[in-house]
This record gives C-alpha cells, sequence and structure tokens, in this order.
C-alpha cells in the first residue's frame, strides 16, 4: 500500500494510473481526434464521458479503481450517464470501456453483498436490475470495448451491449465465474448468455463458472471480435459507424423485437427478483463463501 494525500492507496491503483496519465495525454490529442475546442468530457466521478458530438457517438469510461468493481455508486452512477446520453438527440452511440489498466471490470462489488442489511441488499440489487434494463433496452448503439478482466457482472454488462471487441491479452478473461463463488447468476443474466452463445454453451459455461481467454470467448461467441490491446477502442468505433450506416427507427425496433420479451421476464417480476435476492445472499452459507472468496482475492494482492 503506499500513502497519498492521506489516504491508503495500492500500489496497484497507482500504477494502474498510468492509464490516467496515458488519458491526460490523449486530451491533448482530443482535437485531432474531432474533440476540439467546445466539446466537453462530462460525466461524474466514476464514469468519464468523451462525447463526439458530430460523430453522434459517446465514449463512456469506468473510472473507479482499482477494479471498476460495481458498487452502489458506480451503477448509479452509470445510470444517470446512460439515462442523460439516451435523452439527449445529439448521441446515436455509445462505447463502453474502461479508464484502468488490464480490467474492464471485476463483476459485483463484493464487499456490497457481504455483512450488509437486507435494505441494503434489496437496494443494490434494485441498482443492478435498474442499469441492465436501460442498458439492455437502450435505443442507443452500444459496443463494448473490452480492455482488460470482465468476470460475471463485467461479463453482464458486456452482453447487455450491441457488440462486443475484446482485447487479445492473456489476462482479458470474460465470462460468468459465479458458480466458483458459490453464487448464482440471475435467471436474466442466464438469458443474456442464452441469447448471445445458445443454450449448450451457455449452460456448460454457467454451470462451470468458465472464464474464457479471449480466443474461446471468440470462438463461442461471446465476443464479436478480438483484437490487440492498442485497438480496442478504434475498432470499436469502425463496428459502430457500420451500426450507425442503418436508419436508427429500424434498428431500433428491431432491437427492441428481439430483447423485449427477456427484459419483459425482468420488468414483471423485478420486486419478487429482488426478494429472492435478499434471501439468498442472507443465507450464512452464502455469506460465509462470499466472505472467504474475499478474503484470498485480498490476501492474492
Ligand atoms: C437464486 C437467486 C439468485 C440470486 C442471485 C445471487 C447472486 C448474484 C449473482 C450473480 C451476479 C454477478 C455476480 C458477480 O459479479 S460476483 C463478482 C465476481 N468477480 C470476480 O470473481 C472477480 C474477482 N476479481 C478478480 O478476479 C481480480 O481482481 C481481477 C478483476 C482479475 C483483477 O485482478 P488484479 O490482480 O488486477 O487485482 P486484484 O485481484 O489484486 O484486486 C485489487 C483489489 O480489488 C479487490 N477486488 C477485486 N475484485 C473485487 C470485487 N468483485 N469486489 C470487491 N473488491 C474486489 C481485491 O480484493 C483487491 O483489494 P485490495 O484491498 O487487496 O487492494
Amino acid at each position: 500500500m503506499a500513502l497519498m494525500a492521506g489516504l491508503r492507496v495500492p500500489a496497484r491503483a497507482l500504477l494502474r494510473s498510468g492509464c490516467w496519465l496515458r488519458g491526460a495525454a490523449l486530451a491533448g490529442a482530443e482535437a485531432a481526434a474531432g474533440l476540439g475546442a467546445g466539446v466537453r468530457r462530462f460525466g461524474s466521478q466514476r464514469v468519464l464521458v468523451e462525447p463526439d458530438p458530430a460523430a453522434g457517438v459517446a465514449v463512456v469510461k469506468l473510472k473507479s479503481p482499482p477494479v471498476n468493481s460495481l458498487s452502489l455508486e458506480l451503477l448509479t452512477e452509470l445510470v444517470i450517464s446512460l439515462e442523460k446520453l439516451d435523452n439527449d438527440k445529439t448521441f446515436r452511440g455509445i462505447v463502453l470501456t474502461s479508464d484502468l489498466c488490464g480490467v474492464f471490470s471485476a463483476g459485483l462489488d463484493l464487499t456490497e453483498l457481504c455483512g450488509r442489511s437486507p435494505a441494503h441488499y434489496a437496494e443494490y440489487w434494485r441498482a443492478l436490475q435498474e442499469l441492465w434494463l436501460r442498458l439492455y433496452l437502450s435505443g442507443l448503439v452500444s459496443v463494448a470495448a473490452v480492455n482488460g478482466a470482465s468476470p460475471a457482472g463485467g461479463c453482464l454488462l458486456c452482453l447487455s451491449c450491441d457488440y462486443r471487441v475484446l482485447a487479445d491479452s492473456p489476462s482479458c478473461v470474460i465470462g460468468p465465474n459465479e458458480t466458483r463463488l458459490g453464487i448464482v447468476a440471475p435467471f436474466w443474466f442466464k438469458d443474456c448468455m442464452v441469447n448471445t452463445v445458445g443454450h449448450r454453451a451457455a449452460e456448460q459455461a454457467l454451470q462451470l463458472g468458465t472464464l474464457f481467454p479471449p480466443a474461446e470467448a471468440l470462438r463461442v461467441g461471446l465476443v464479436d471480435q478480438v483484437v490487440p490491446e492498442d485497438q480496442v477502442q478504434s475498432t470499436a468505433l469502425a463496428a459502430m459507424a457500420r451500426w450507425l450506416a442503418i436508419p436508427d427507427h429500424a434498428r431500433q425496433l428491431t432491437k427492441s423485437m428481439m430483447r423485449k420479451p427477456t427484459a419483459d421476464r425482468l420488468a414483471k417480476h423485478r420486486e419478487a427478483d429482488v426478494q429472492s435476492f435478499v434471501s439468498f445472499v442472507s443465507r450464512d452459507s452464502i455469506q460465509k463463501a462470499l466472505q472467504t472468496y474475499l478474503e484470498k482475492l485480498k490476501q492474492k494482492g
């Protein structure tokens, strides 16, 4: 651990801040890339939005160190940013990516699931449902530029997008590893998996808690392209251009036709889903399993 401004900051987080320095350097290159004078980044503490109004595209970057785990705060900020972009006619598409090095998102923040009250679990789960429904049904084209590891809830975020580009690096694993923690993916995550890779591949991956390396993720269809790490964002933007060549109304109606039945399964039973999560996560055995997993993660660090 390093001490910085009175805060305990993990050394790994400081290393990752190399990416933020790169981000600062990139700011200088924004003019060249079309993000010129008058076009401002916006967002919040944990979600950075880089708009390109001329292209109608915004790059949405998760920046919640050390690993972009989906805390209640990150979920809330992401929902607000997506809502803002969804309601702004300037934008037709978003690229969702990470501002951190080596991690897209570590999935659900396990500290939100351990030792908290039932009311907290319920609030947390409602926020996760809200994010999933908003992203999954968004009228915007959504491309995930997956520039790091993306287990469990991180994988769900990617699956909720329309298209996925993954970095070709051994650390960039993606998949539903929930069972390895002793927990169960919710039915709507399962449905997303089935819709993306088919029933058999989803069943195997969900039961075995598989984290796919890039080539395997491409082979099963969990991602659409695998490219060198430094080409993830440019490839995502090139894919975006192809999707934006389609008239919005036709693409949006088609997206809704494909996705609404899946989303409706949750939308119609949200509160029952919350209660089933709360009673599951409150079990002693589940609390113990999650604590043990979290401790192992911390010891590894
Ligand atoms: C029947 C009813 C069903 C109801 C549904 C029930 C349950 C819900 C089920 C499913 C939905 C989704 C679930 C999830 O998403 S669970 C989370 C799964 N995620 C993981 O397993 C990832 C764990 N993390 C890692 O593997 C690695 O951290 C990494 C992402 C590969 C990055 O590795 P790296 O070496 O770069 O970092 P560290 O491992 O050293 O971690 C740094 C730091 O972060 C802490 N941390 C990591 N992941 C999490 C996390 N998910 N939540 C909270 N904190 C996390 C880690 O402990 C380190 O902390 P430290 O204090 O040591 O700095």
